[in-house]
This record gives structure tokens, sequence and C-alpha cells, in this order.
């Protein structure tokens, strides 16, 4: 099986909603993210790529317009703007276009990765 990995980045800021009122991540903060997509194939095409880290180009198009310096809360419109939600949203959006995802991490700090495998 290959395997391919790609990260993006983007600034954004959120409060997270259900935590107990003296949890720090209940106040309005921010985060320098870093989303890492994975990709695999037992195969590979004929240029030898499981597929072309360019042809990634449009999920830092997203990050880039709609994520990117934005209030998370309203771009997801709701208020459980966790890692784990942000990797299930960027993974479905990634597998409807590249059907070799096979998961998404999303990095709030430099110790914390969460990750969305379906
Ligand atoms: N499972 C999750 N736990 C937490 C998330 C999350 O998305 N998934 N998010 C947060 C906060 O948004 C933020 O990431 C704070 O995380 P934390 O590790 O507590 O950050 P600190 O830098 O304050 O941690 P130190 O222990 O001081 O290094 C919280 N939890
Ligand atoms: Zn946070």
């Amino acid at each position: 099986m290959f395997r391919i990995t790609k990260q993006f980045a983007f600034s954004a800021s959120h409060v997270l909603g259900g935590l107990e009122a003296d949890h720090p991540c209940a106040r309005l903060h921010g985060h320098n993210y870093i989303v890492e997509i994975e990709l695999q194939s037992s195969s590979l095409d004929h240029r030898g790529f499981v597929r072309d880290y360019r042809e990634l180009g449009p999920l830092k198009r997203l990050i880039d317009d709609e994520f990117d310096h934005r209030h998370l809360n309203d771009v997801l419109g709701h208020d459980h703007v966790t890692a784990e939600n942000l990797a299930k949203f960027f993974c479905d959006w990634a597998r409807d276009r590249w059907p070799e995802v096979s998961a998404v991490r999303v990095s709030e700090t430099p110790k914390t990765w969460a990750e969305y495998r379906p």
C-alpha cells in the first residue's frame, strides 16, 4: 500500500461549547491549525503518483478562502468546533473529490493531533 500526506495551515478563532464554565477553551481563543490529509492506494498511476500533490489545490483554496482568519463557530455553524470535528469535515469534503483519501489529521497546538479515518 502506498500512502502520501500533505499539510495545510491556517489561523482561526473558536469558542468550544458544552464545556465547564471555567474551562479555558470556553473562552474566545485562537490556534495556528495544521491540517494533514492522507491518501492511500495499492497502485500508482502512470506518473508514479498516488495522486499529484498539486491536484490537492482545491483544499488549499477552501482553507485559504473559508477558514483562514475566520471564526470557526461561524464557519461550521455550531459550537463543537473541535479538532476531531474539523478533521471529519475536511475528510468528508476531500473524499467527495479524491476517493484515495484515507484520513485527515488536525493539530491545534504543537502537542496535539486529532484524526478522522472513515
Ligand atoms: N479531544 C480534544 N480536546 C480538546 C480540544 C479538541 O479539539 N479535542 N480542544 C481544546 C482547545 O481548543 C485547545 O486545543 C487547547 O488544548 P490544550 O491541549 O488544552 O492546550 P494547552 O496549550 O492549553 O495545553 P497545555 O497542557 O498547556 O500544553 C481542548 N481540548
Ligand atoms: Zn482551542
